[in-house]
């Protein structure tokens, strides 16, 4: 297959050398912000509990994440960008499937003129992150920090309008990283709040193990890798809601897979979700809620070694998996420690193909505060 070279190098020194555990904490702080406007809503109520769609929470919750990952004490002004960036995704849809007439896209139409001005707004916003950074040479350590760093040491001794180029790089890698950050992490967080909603044996189980781990006392970062079920649960959830949908590959030369024959230069989608309910590889129950399936790691799960796809595999695959295991933990353990959840009696189950597999109608839950872990 394909064999994808020229990953920018920061990608990786970022999110593997960078202290994840550092990063961990904020989380934990972002999930104490959602928690308490969770409380509040419900202490409004005479039945002490609220119902909300929690997706839209998780929605915010990852973009501070995601946007502080990138931006660092900056990340208020990040969110804006990625608003504007949203909204220009949101304009791009709009026109997928239009047929494309030569020239058009320059012409002063309502949508263009939107388009044009979202643009501009993006690059002032990044401008503004970016040009006090460069003016002290205090980059910081964030992943723009990082971003800068390299594209500064690699242009050593090279004129300052060289940066123009620069910026343009950034503001795709911030895309970038937005993009694939902070939607599939909501959407994990999401579809585990659903699944756990449905099995209330398993939402008491990962209670129990919270409480066992942690009591009353906020996570421990340096923890949240102990707790075994959790993992399995968040495994078992992106196995039958992948967030991601499909991926696609191109064959570098002529090869045979099984017992397909692929020609060389052949595009290929392969199809996560199908992939996950596969009988021959996941077994007869592979359509059911089994997160024990998990319990010997990943590699044992399936019959096959890489039967879980949701992060892909090999030199693609997800460099923000760690980042977004964590995110989950931090969020559901304190979800748990806090709450009770059941699906709100207007749920309807409609989850849909929208790039990724979102809940079509979001996800509304009844969110009670628990008293103390018993
Ligand atoms: C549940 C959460 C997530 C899921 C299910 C997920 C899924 C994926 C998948 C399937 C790919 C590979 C696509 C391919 O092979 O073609 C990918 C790539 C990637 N992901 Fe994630 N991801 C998640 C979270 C994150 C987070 C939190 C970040 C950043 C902090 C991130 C950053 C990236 C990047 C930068 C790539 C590489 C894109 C490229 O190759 O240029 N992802 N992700």
């Amino acid at each position: 297959m394909e064999h994808f070279s020229g990953m920018p190098n920061y990608r990786n020194i970022y999110f593997i050398l960078c202290s994840l555990q550092m990063m961990t904490k904020t989380m934990l702080d972002f999930a104490k912000s959602m928690a308490k406007e969770l409380e509040d809503q419900a202490s409004q109520n005479d039945n002490g509990e609220t119902k909300v769609d929690i997706n839209k929470f998780f929605s915010e919750l990852t973009v501070d994440n995601i946007s502080y990952a990138i931006f660092g004490s900056s990340y208020k002004l990040g969110n804006e960008v990625f608003q504007a960036q949203t909204e220009l995704l949101g304009i791009t849809m709009e026109t997928f499937l239009d047929v494309p007439i030569p020239g058009f896209k320059y012409l002063p139409t309502e949508r263009n003129q939107r388009k044009w001005m979202l643009e501009r707004k993006l690059k002032s916003l990044l401008t503004q992150i970016i040009q006090p950074r460069l003016a002290t040479s205090e980059y910081g350590n964030d992943l723009l920090g990082v971003m800068l760093d390299s594209c500064i040491e690699t242009k050593k001794g090279g004129k300052q309008e060289d940066l123009s180029l620069s910026l343009e790089e950034i503001i795709h890698e911030c895309k970038l990283f937005f993009f694939a950050g902070h939607e599939n992490t909501s959407l994990l967080l999401t579809w585990s709040v659903y699944l756990l909603s449905i099995y209330p044996e398993w939402q008491d189980r990962l209670r129990k193990e919270v409480c066992k781990e942690f009591g009353r006392e906020s996570p421990n970062p340096n923890a949240l890798n102990k707790l075994k079920e959790m993992t399995m649960v968040l495994f078992e959830t992106l196995r039958l809601y992948s967030p991601a949908l499909f991926m696609q590959r191109k064959t570098v030369t002529n090869m045979t897979v099984g017992s397909i024959k692929l020609p060389k230069g052949m595009a290929i989608v392969i199809p996560i979700p199908i992939m996950h309910r596969d009988k021959e590889v996941w077994g007869d129950d592979a359509d059911e809620f089994k997160p024990l399936r998990f319990k010997d790691g990943i590699t044992r799960a399936a019959k096959v070694p890489h039967g879980l796809l949701a992060f892909s595999m090999g030199p693609r695959s997800c460099i923000g998996q760690n980042f977004s295991m964590l995110e989950a933990k931090s969020t559901l353990a304190l979800m748990l420690q806090k709450f009770s959840f059941t699906l709100s009696p207007d749920y309807v189950h409609a989850p849909v193909d929208m790039f990724t597999l979102k809940p079509k109608f979001g996800l509304h839950v009844l969110v009670r505060p628990l008293d103390k872990c018993n």
